[in-house]
């Protein structure tokens, strides 16, 4: 049973800064246990300012980078480069600066790929990158998701098909939040993370996470919990109709 934990910060600089130092934590934390840590990454605004903001962050130099693997939760299914791609900004946020090993950068496939405007196949193609350890999925240490105004994570969209899939990775079409054509990560395997972190910040995302929280099950975001443990890192503004713990 996975446990919540909700906490609250005062704006959206002090979020990212929050988020960041947690990461740097909990993936020094994880090489200490094993030599070794798996991260998720998603796209979006919140996201990108945490990246930016581990940049800077003196304890980051705490980290091994080059035993450190790199994922995604979705991507834009776009050109390779393209600026709307989730990779692309986390490069440009982070990656770009750090001593990754390049082989542990695991994007997702882009639309000018191995295989072309396939998302299909390029969804398969990552599944196949995702059992490279003999597992169906690596152990995640960390999975993050932004969350949107609808509630979907990832490119997991409130009443889609792509909801009801059951393997580890999936195309999608038709996405309501634009590019059209996105590849996720399915919910079980999003649900296999030891944890998931949702991180939400402004009055856009009240609703949102207030009805996630209060257990709409109607929204993609209220689905997604860690095996062990499950964050949402919110503003004050994201967590106004969330019930305070007395
Ligand atoms: O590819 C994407 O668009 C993201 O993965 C998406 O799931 C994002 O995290 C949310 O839409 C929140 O985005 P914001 O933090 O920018 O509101």
């Amino acid at each position: 049973m996975s446990k919540t934990l909700v906490v609250v910060v005062p704006d959206a600089d002090i979020l990212a800064a929050t988020v960041a130092s947690r990461l740097v934590a909990k993936i020094v934390d994880a090489q200490a246990e094993r030599g070794t840590a798996s991260v998720v990454l998603t796209g979006g605004r919140i996201a990108g300012k945490v990246l930016h903001t581990l940049k800077d962050l003196p304890a980051a130099a705490a980290i091994d980078w080059s035993h450190v693997d790199l994922w995604w939760g979705d991507e834009r299914f776009l050109p390779s480069g393209d600026a709307d791609r989730n990779e692309t900004q986390a490069r440009a946020a982070l990656l770009d600066a750090l001593p990754l090993e390049e082989a542990r950068v695991h994007a997702m496939p882009a639309s000018d790929g191995p295989d072309g405007d396939d998302a299909e196949a390029a969804a398969a193609r990552y599944a196949g990158e995702l059992r490279l350890g003999g597992a169906d999925v690596p152990p995640f240490d960390v999975l993050m998701l932004g969350v949107g105004e609808d509630g979907h994570v990832a490119s997991l969209f409130p009443e889609h098909p792509v909801l009801n899939e059951t393997g580890t990775t999936a195309a999608v079409h038709n996405s309501p939040k634009p590019p059209p054509t996105r590849i996720t990560l399915t919910m079980p395997t999003i649900q296999s993370a030891d944890e998931v972190w949702l991180i939400a910040a402004g009055p856009d995302k009240t609703e949102s996470v207030g009805k996630a929280l209060n257990g709409d099950k109607l929204l993609p975001a209220a689905h997604a919990t860690g095996a062990s443990k499950t964050y949402w890192l919110l503003d004050k503004a994201a967590a106004a109709n969330v019930a305070a713990k007395s």
